[in-house]
């Protein structure tokens, strides 16, 4: 099963963007009719609004009268977490359900308002995010649903504001121009990524062949994409998580890469790592059979320093290389060591990007990405004792830095 969180503010287009997905083929959880079943005539959810909020909320006919609630929650913060208090639990219970009810081959998708507000975003596969100016969702909302422009605003001013949804989503969709222009990338988006996506889930296999060694310019928005799937992996793994780092040479401002996002998740023991194989799979990271060391280095005489496992990512839309290394070992240090060094020494980093460039040069026609890594091996060995000589004058010391978890 894929899990798909939907969000966007009111009157953004979610709604739209949910309809073209169920017509393709997604199982479709709808948050607000879920918060209007729950407090149907005769519900306990209802008795307890009323009980909190008093009759004046019921119609003649003893409903929920919608309107006069909005009036009172959309100005009133206060008012509104208690109606949220009362609604939410019993909203994420049907939702639960309703996603333990789809089949297993589903992509469900979680349509949610307040995916970004209650920090939903790392619960799923993916977060798509569904964004237009403020001026064009009033005038939607204006036209659409007979809403003055204050009642519009109040709800704007209740949610998150763009800025916080734009971080969360691994999708931005774009709904300022028409409908058709919206429902084409809607449209794409199904049949490119959350399709093979799925397939690659259910059959546990990585969304991507081996990367060609192509060097991009550092993109400032990885940072951002490795933070969510920092997320995701500490949310899969719990406790088990002792760090999670967003390391390798996408992690270090100004450095060109391969466009593959390297992740380390900190574990106690290859035991543990091992228990995690399956839980990561179902989040989207299945384990990539074959790589289970680090290139060992010519002074180390053990071996046990440089194990590890790794996982890939399910998702075609973006490469991921997960790490997982034992705290203390060599390997693990290393990954943390060598782009911290790299980020604050301008000229290491200048060194080794002119490195970087040859070593693509030699083998990107062939696209060898083994011989790629291999090339870079014995610079990584050269510079260690600069590496260290550094981090002893700065007092870096691994697992110490904090921030990047
Ligand atoms: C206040 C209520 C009665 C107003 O009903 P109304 O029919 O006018 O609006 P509807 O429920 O269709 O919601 C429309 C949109 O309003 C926004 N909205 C609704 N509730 C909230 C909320 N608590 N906070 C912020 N925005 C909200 C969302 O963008 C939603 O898509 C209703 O929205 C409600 O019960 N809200 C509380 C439950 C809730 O949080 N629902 C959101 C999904 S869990
Ligand atoms: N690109 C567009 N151009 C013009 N109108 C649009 C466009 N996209 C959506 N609309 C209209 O704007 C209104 C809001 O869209 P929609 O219902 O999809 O938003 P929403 O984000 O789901 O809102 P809500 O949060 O209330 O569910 C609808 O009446 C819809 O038909």
């Amino acid at each position: 099963m894929l899990r798909i969180g939907l969000t966007g503010g009111i009157g953004a287009g979610k709604s739209t963007v949910a309809r073209r997905l169920a017509e393709h083929g997604a199982v479709v959880v709808d948050a607000d009719e879920l918060a209007r079943r729950v407090v149907a005539p005769g519900s306990e959810g209802l008795r307890e609004v009323v009980a909190a909020f008093g009759v004046g909320v019921l119609t003649p006919e003893g409903a929920l009268d919608r309107p006069e609630v909005a009036r009172r929650v959309f100005s009133d913060e206060a008012e509104r977490a208690r109606l949220n208090s009362i609604l939410h639990p019993r909203v994420a219970e049907l939702a639960a359900a309703a996603f333990e009810a789809a089949p297993p081959d589903a992509v469900v998708v979680h349509d949610i308002p307040l995916l970004v507000e209650k920090g939903m975003s790392s619960q799923y596969h993916l977060a798509v995010v569904v964004m237009a100016p403020e001026r064009v969702r009033v005038d939607r909302l204006r036209r659409t649903r007979g809403m003055t422009e204050s009642e519009a605003r109040g709800r704007i001013g209740s949610q998150a504001t763009d800025e916080d949804r734009r971080a969360a989503a691994d999708v931005l969709l774009d709904n300022t121009a028409s409908r058709r222009v919206l429902l084409a990338e809607v449209d794409a988006l199904w049949r490119d990524r959350l399709v093979p996506f799925e397939r690659n889930v259910r059959l546990v296999r990585s969304g991507r062949d081996a990367t060609a060694p192509v060097l991009v310019d550092h993109d400032p928005d990885w940072a951002a994409q490795a933070a969510r799937i920092v997320e995701r992996v500490r949310r899969v793994a719990g406790p088990d998580a002792l760090r999670v780092d967003h390391v390798g040479s996408t992690s270090v401002p100004h450095l060109p890469a391969k466009d593959v996002l390297d992740l380390q998740l900190t574990v106690a023991d290859l035991a543990t790592a091992d228990a995690l194989a399956a839980p990561l799979a179902a989040a989207g990271f299945p384990r990539f059979e074959g790589i289970d060391s680090d290139a060992p280095q010519p002074w180390d005489p053990d071996p046990d320093q440089w194990r590890k496992r790794v996982h890939t990512s399910a998702d075609p839309g973006r490469a991921v290389n997960l790490h997982v290394r034992v705290v203390g070992t060599e390997g693990w240090r290393y990954a943390l060591l060598f782009p911290a060094w790299l980020r604050a020494d301008e000229a290491a980093r200048a060194d080794y990007a002119s490195l970087k460039r040859a070593t693509a040069e030699r083998f990107g026609r062939d696209r060898d990405a083994a011989a790629y890594t291999a090339g870079k091996e014995p610079w990584f060995t050269e510079r260690l004792p600069a590496a260290d000589r550094w981090a002893a004058r700065v007092g870096w010391r691994a697992g110490d830095e904090t921030g990047r978890t």
